[in-house]
Formats: structure tokens, C-alpha cells, sequence
């Protein structure tokens, strides 16, 4: 792995959760604002190739919803549970975020809808878009959506849609259309080809929108607020698949990303990377050492520079930080 001009380097804490979470297939990461982690998992449901029939229709809906608690609210230096919620909600949890107010936005690629949600534990259904198990591409339906990022300033709403659909959507704050880009753009300009936009990240100092264009293999940025063209970060080390992706606008702006096994051809060592935003340059790379990356598939980063990676075949999430602070914790 590489080491940063400064020698940094992240490396995994293997004593982090303290106990079991006893999670499913890990999907979707986020941070509230007192800097604790949100998982959302998928309990007992899996995402298997039965899971859908060929027009992304649902095929496992009588099972009914997910019994146990989706959305783990745990602390980040124990990995104790500190609310659990979401019970008998969802059928295949994907992404999560928070807002500005610490609700909770959420997809489920079963569902093919996006939730706003109380963050109080009480899973207030404050906003529903999309309409259950019903895929499509117009304003008010998605095709397994993705992922979403909530811009702080304005509170307008991104989503990553999805699976079967390849555009981004923009929302204002009470859930009302304004525009997408992507596939379907009638804006030729706004016509990014992209293949399964997988994850979303919010650069709240640069105003931008970045997208982990999953089977491109590369993150592709925008203006938030025009959906116009910024760069694209596409490097041979990821192996043709970037999964998930995370900001932080420390050291003048860090972009944090996993990558992923390409359904067919090489497949890449899979790890972390740490990339200088402006410079495209990587800066980092990481893994676990007491296990494996099976199926990364969301990722976290802290105020403080922890990062967090949910494993949606291993269902686990791992916590890595600075080998400096790490060697001062090992004495
Ligand atoms: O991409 C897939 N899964 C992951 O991204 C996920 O679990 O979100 C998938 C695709 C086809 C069949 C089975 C799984």
C-alpha cells in the first residue's frame, strides 16, 4: 500500500465494533452531525441474481419487509448501538445520508423509492419519492436507485438512479422535481453516459456533486447547482470499478473512494484509495489486515480523518485511521 508524502497511512482498528453488530449485507454508510455512524444493512434479505426479474421487477415481495432494525445508529470509537430503527420498512436497503437536521435519506432498490426519515429513531416517513415496487424514468419513479446527497446550503436533493436507469435527479427540499442529467437529458451537453451511478458525495466548499460511475470505473464531478461538467478521476488501479466514494474538505480537499471486482476481466487487488481532489493524485491506498474486502460498498469519512467501509459480502463494516495515531494507540 502506499504512504502519503507524510508517510500517513490508514490502517484498519481490528478490535472496532467492541461486540457483534450482527449485521446483513452492509449497503449503505453515513455520518450524523455529532460525527457517530449510520449503517443500514439488509438483515436477512440478500440481493442474489433471483432477486429480479428482467424488468427490475421485485420477485421476493411476499416475503414481506425486513424484520430486524435496517438502521444502526452506533458510536464511533466503540461501535456500541445507540438507536436501532427501521424495522418492517425495506425489502433491499441500498444508500443512506443525513441532512443538515440529521434525518435520514434512504433508497431501497426493491422498492425503487427514496425516503426522508426522522432521524430520531421514530423512522417518521417525512418524504416518499418514487412509488413502491413500480421501476421507471419519468420525474416521479426510479429504476433501483442509488444513492442520495442533500446539499447543506440550499437542502436540495440528489439521487443516483440507479441500476437500470444511469441519470442523476435533483430535488428541491419538499421533494419537488427540477431537473436530471444523465441518460435521457434533453440537454446534450448533460448526456453523461454513465453506467450504474453508484454512489454520491457532497463537496460542500466546492458546491460540486461527485458520482461513482460504478462500471466506468471512474468518479465523475459536477456543479451542483447546473449539473455542469467539472472532471473525471479515472485511474488504471481501480480496475474498472468504483463502488462508493466520500469527501472531506480537509487538507484542502481529500476524495476518499473503494473499488470493486468487474463482473468479467482482471480483477483488481480491491482496497481504499485517498485522493488529492484538485491534483487527482493518489495519495493513499488501504485494506484490512486482520480480514479481507469482499464487496465494499459504501464509505465514511470523519471530521478527524476515520474512515469507515461497509462490506456488503462480508457483511461488516471496518474503521481504519492514521498509522501515526494508530502506533501512538499501540504503545
Ligand atoms: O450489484 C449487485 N449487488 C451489489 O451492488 C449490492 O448488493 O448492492 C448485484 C447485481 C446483480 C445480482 C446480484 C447483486
Amino acid at each position: 500500500a502506499q504512504r502519503d508524502q507524510q508517510g500517513a497511512h490508514l490502517v484498519e482498528v481490528s478490535d472496532w465494533p467492541e461486540a457483534d453488530l450482527q449485521l446483513g449485507q452492509v449497503s449503505g454508510l453515513a455520518l450524523n452531525s455529532n460525527g457517530d455512524l449510520v449503517i443500514f444493512h439488509r438483515g436477512d434479505h440478500i440481493w442474489g441474481i433471483d432477486s429480479f426479474n428482467m424488468n427490475a421487477i421485485y420477485q421476493l415481495r411476499d416475503q414481506g419487509p425486513i424484520q430486524q432494525s435496517t438502521i444502526l445508529l452506533v458510536d464511533s470509537v466503540k461501535g456500541k448501538v445507540l438507536k436501532a430503527s427501521g424495522k418492517n420498512m425495506f425489502y433491499l436497503p441500498h444508500g443512506i445520508t443525513t441532512d443538515h437536521d440529521d434525518n435520514y435519506w434512504v433508497t431501497d432498490v426493491a422498492l425503487h423509492q427514496v425516503f426522508k426519515l426522522s432521524g430520531n429513531g421514530k423512522d417518521q416517513q417525512l418524504l416518499v419519492l418514487g412509488e413502491a415496487f413500480e421501476p421507471g424514468s419519468d420525474k416521479k419513479h426510479f429504476c433501483q436507485p442509488t444513492d442520495v446527497a442533500v446539499d447543506p446550503v440550499t437542502g436540495n436533493v440528489y439521487v443516483s438512479d440507479g441500476y437500470c436507469n444511469s441519470r442523476i435527479l435533483q430535488f428541491s427540499p419538499e421533494g419537488k422535481y427540477i431537473s436530471h442529467w444523465g441518460a435521457g437529458s434533453s440537454d446534450r451537453k448533460r448526456r453523461v453516459p454513465f453506467r450504474i451511478p453508484h454512489s454520491l458525495t457532497f463537496l460542500p466548499d466546492k458546491r460540486e456533486l461527485c458520482v461513482a460511475d460504478r462500471d466506468n470505473g471512474r468518479i465523475q464531478c459536477f456543479m451542483a447547482d447546473t449539473g455542469e461538467f467539472v472532471k473525471e478521476i479515472k485511474k488504471d488501479v481501480f480496475g474498472g470499478e468504483v463502488f462508493a466514494i466520500a469527501y472531506s474538505p480537509a487538507q484542502g480537499g481529500l476524495l476518499y473512494a473503494v473499488n470493486g471486482e468487474p463482473p468479467y476481466g482482471q480483477a483488481a487487488p480491491l482496497q481504499g484509495f485517498v485522493i488529492n481532489y484538485s491534483s487527482k493524485e493518489i495519495l493513499d491506498s488501504f485494506s484490512p489486515d486482520t480480514q479481507v474486502f469482499k464487496l465494499p460498498h459504501d464509505i465514511v469519512v470523519t471530521a478527524d480523518g476515520t474512515v469507515f467501509v461497509g462490506d456488503a459480502a462480508a457483511d461488516s463494516v471496518m474503521k481504519f485511521i492514521q498509522s501515526a495515531k494508530a502506533e501512538h494507540r499501540s504503545v
